[in-house]
């Protein structure tokens, strides 16, 4: 691990909660344990069930990353990282593209906080984007050029860490040093479906990449086992 955590918590496995069904994901919460893995909340959850549902899971000893990926005018930015920040998440994040004035404002916003701040993170290119949508959106580089040109600026403007491709890990760990935090979704345990995930690895080559942080969703929400599945991700990169 490279970056500070304020939690206890050494798991490297972020569970992505992607349900349109509290129960459901109720039912998960109680088959996992908050000290094996950290949950992620993104905008379907949390735009059906709100701030009460980020809540919950921190009453049950979760640790929840706040993934609403803000990207807006620095003020709103500002005011809406420090909101994530009143409820107590172990992680937000911004969108670099937002660019250096959004995300310092995103940075400054936090900084009252101290020691008690968030992990505060920028999205460089999403998993699902590749060459021709970055040109339908003016962008004349390849997904990995454009997505180090953004970890970079996010790292030049004082942030923990990027969300990336575990494709990525190797050279910007190279280039970015090691005290930036790496968080990498598309990771697919060895023999398990790739479903909508393109660019995909397992979770012992993602370590062995370099990533701190690995977001998992439906290997593990989806299994018959869900604690099995979760204890065979971290029994795989023992020793790794
Ligand atoms: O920010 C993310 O978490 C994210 C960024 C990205 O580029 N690609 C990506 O898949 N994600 C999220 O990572 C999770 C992956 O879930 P699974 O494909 O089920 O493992 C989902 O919650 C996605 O929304």
């Amino acid at each position: 691990m490279t970056a500070v955590s304020p939690s206890s918590v050494t798991s490297p496995v972020l569970v992505a909660l992607d349900f349109d069904d509290i129960n459901r994901a109720l039912a998960l919460t109680d088959l996992i344990d908050p000290q094996r893995c950290r949950l992620k909340v993104g905008k379907e959850m949390f735009t059906r069930f709100g701030p009460e549902w980020v809540k919950t899971l921190q009453s049950r000893g979760f640790d929840v990353f706040l993934d609403l990926k803000f990207h807006d005018i620095p003020n709103t930015v500002a005011h809406a990282v420090a909101a994530a920040a009143d409820l107590g998440v172990w992680m937000v994040n911004v969108h670099a593209s937002g660019g250096a004035r959004m995300m310092n404002a995103a940075r400054e916003a936090l900084i009252p906080m101290g020691n008690d701040a968030p992990l505060l993170i920028a999205v460089t290119v999403l998993t699902s984007m590749e060459a021709s949508d970055l040109r339908d959106i003016g962008i004349d580089r390849t997904p990995a050029a454009h997505a180090l040109h953004l970890a970079g600026l996010t790292k030049e403007c004082g942030l923990d860490g990027v969300v990336c491709s575990a494709h990525e890990a190797v050279s910007f760990r190279q280039q970015l040093g090691h005290d930036f935090a790496l968080v990498t979704p598309g990771i697919r345990p060895e023999g398990s479906a790739a479903q909508d995930q393109r660019r995909i690895m397992t979770p012992p080559q993602a370590k062995q990449a370099g990533v701190d942080y690995m977001v998992i969703g439906r290997p593990i929400t989806q299994a018959a086992d869900p604690a099995a599945a979760l204890a065979s991700i971290l029994q795989s990169l023992q020793g790794v």
